[in-house]
């Protein structure tokens, strides 16, 4: 009776509050006393550093912590650490030196939501599983660029958008042509669809990913608040929820398409190729292997391709154009150099012309050698034009270090691509665009800059950058060949930046003058 009494008495509010207090402040004690941790700014308790991590700017605010804390710092988001590295030099120890150390994700509600679970590539956690999709997936994309589908793909898709660019008469936000030109071009590649600038299908997913940035991209207090959503779920939250399922259900929708026609002999597009996999899989018995290309893991691979591909790449495009018309003196050695490798012919003609005779006049991968100073115009692009300033989050699988401090197992680390970008230690007049950074003195392009990583590196890196860069070389290369992007009469134009969410700069709205540079 006393012993149970006693219990009682243990297990009253207060004394369980009294407990929990306790619990938490040995547990902190321990922490820094077992832990050398970065340094980082004073945190309100439990809040974290509000004022810092809910800015969309946090990777201009962190860079700014660097002069007092070095290049590693320490971030409360919430309760939780979230370590941000500043200096190559950090990045590359965590992400090359350290292998696997640095290459989990962070679990978020929102993108267990996102990816049904962590079954893409994007948010899955380090492990055989996300190992084996990411080397299918890469595997699909390569054999998608041999040949000339990627080249055919663009071509048809430019020479749709030029049409109605051709048509704009007076000044024009570019970047919505844009947003349609780079929607499209995914559209065919994943799934297969010859371009159709009326198809409403592909309006309506470009509309829902809009939609998805523009309400939620400020985050979730879902994301900071564990089990929140099993407890009350908030109307936004509830909209969220809807809007992912929708294009999930749309991925599905394609999937089946593919399922129902697919012909081992004739690969049409990315979805095939994945099909491709798993019919490998299965006709071999790797039975592991085929359950790892279930539909939903394949709902979710392209899901990676499509949506990590689309705003970045039309983002890229739009700050590309922006410094070109900022920049007119780049856009006139761009068009020569261009000129000199396709010949300057007639726009829209050379289009159909190529339809009918099977040959092209436009940009081809063959043709990248020659187009070292474009390439180096879309690589200083990619340094400046921060569409994604903080990567996606790291999470650590292992006790480790970096740079000197330690970094407990299940860390959040997340890389400042801006703070490199932007390091007016390593890179001579910062805010300048050059893209002479990149070339040797004949004009070739010289070894990649050591700061220079938009792409990021190691066990993480994008899984699109071969396709990436090659895409917005042809697309840039066919825009500037067609067309002279000015700005409105008199005005004298100068990129200015807004961030739309947290970490991703684009240009703030501006409008061109397209004029036609070759005859129809
Ligand atoms: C301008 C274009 C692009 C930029 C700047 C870019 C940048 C990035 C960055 C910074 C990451 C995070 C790497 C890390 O965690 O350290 C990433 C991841 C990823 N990107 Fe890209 N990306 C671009 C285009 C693409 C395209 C076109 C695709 C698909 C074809 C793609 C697919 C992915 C995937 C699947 C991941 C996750 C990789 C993983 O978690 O293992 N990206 N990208």
């Amino acid at each position: 009776m006393a012993f149970l009494s006693t219990l009682l008495g243990l297990l009253s509010p207060k004394a369980l509050v009294v407990g929990v207090i306790m619990g938490l402040i040995t547990n902190y004690i321990y922490h820094r006393l077992k832990y050398k941790l970065p340094p980082g700014p004073w945190a309100i308790p439990l809040i974290g550093n509000w004022s810092i991590y809910s800015k969309t700017t946090m990777h201009r605010e962190v860079a700014k912590l660097t002069d007092t804390y070095g290049p590693v710092i320490r971030i409360k988001f919430g309760p939780s650490d979230m370590i941000f590295l500043n200096s190559t030099e950090v990045v590359l120890e965590a992400l090359v030196k350290k292998k696997a150390d640095f290459g989990s994700r962070p679990s978020f509600k929102s993108a267990e939501i996102f990816s049904q679970g962590g079954k893409n590539i994007f948010f899955a956690p380090y492990s055989a599983t996300w190992k084996f999709q990411k080397k299918v997936a890469g595997r699909a994309l390569r054999y998608y660029m041999q040949g000339m589908q990627l080249e055919n793909m663009i071509n048809d898709v430019c020479g749709q958008i030029f049409e109605r660019i051709s048509k704009e008469t007076e000044p024009v936000q570019i970047n919505k042509i844009l947003d349609k030109m780079v929607i499209h071009m995914l559209y065919s590649m994943c799934f297969g669809r010859k371009c159709n600038l009326e198809d409403k299908d592909v309006d309506r997913i470009l509309q829902m990913n809009l939609e998805l940035l523009d309400k939620f991209s400020s985050g979730f207090l879902e994301d900071i608040i564990p089990g929140m959503t099993s407890v009350y779920k908030t109307e936004r939250w509830k909209e969220f929820e809807k809007i992912t399922q929708d294009l999930i259900s749309f991925l599905e929708g394609e999937l089946k398409q593919h399922k129902d026609t697919f012909d081992s002999s004739n690969i049409r597009d990315y979805t095939d190729s994945i099909l491709m996999a798993r019919e490998e899989a299965e006709t071999e018995e790797r039975e592991e292997d085929a359950a790892m290309l279930s539909d939903v893991y394949i709902v979710q691979i392209l899901s990676d391709i499509f949506f990590a591909g689309l705003d970045t790449t039309r983002m890229i495009l739009d700050w590309f154009l922006s410094y070109m018309v900022s920049y007119p003196e780049y856009q006139d050695k761009c068009q020569e150099v261009i000129d000199k490798v396709l010949g300057l012919a007639g726009m829209l003609k050379a289009y159909k012309w190529k339809i009918f005779s099977g040959e092209s006049k436009t940009a081809a991968v063959k043709d990248r050698p020659s187009l070292c100073f474009v390439e180096a115009c879309i690589m200083e692009t990619l340094r400046m034009g921060s569409v994604t300033a903080i990567g996606v989050p790291h999470s650590t699988i292992c006790d480790t270090s970096v740079g000197g401090y330690d970094i407990p197992k299940g860390t959040m680390v997340v890389i400042n691509h801006w703070a490199l970008h932007n390091d007016r230690h390593y890179w001579k007049d910062v805010d300048t665009f050059n893209p002479y950074r990149y070339l040797t003195k004949d004009g070739k392009l010289d070894a990649k800059p050591e700061n220079w990583l938009p792409f990021s590196a190691g066990r993480r890196v994008c899984l699109g950058e071969p396709v990436a860069k090659t895409e917005l070389l042809l697309l840039a290369s066919n825009l500037l060949r067609n067309f002279r992007f000015k700005a409105p009469s008199g005005e004298k134009y100068m990129t200015q930046w807004k961030c739309t969410f947290p970490g991703a700069e684009v240009p703030a709205d501006y409008k061109v003058v397209v004029e036609k540079r070759t005859k129809d």
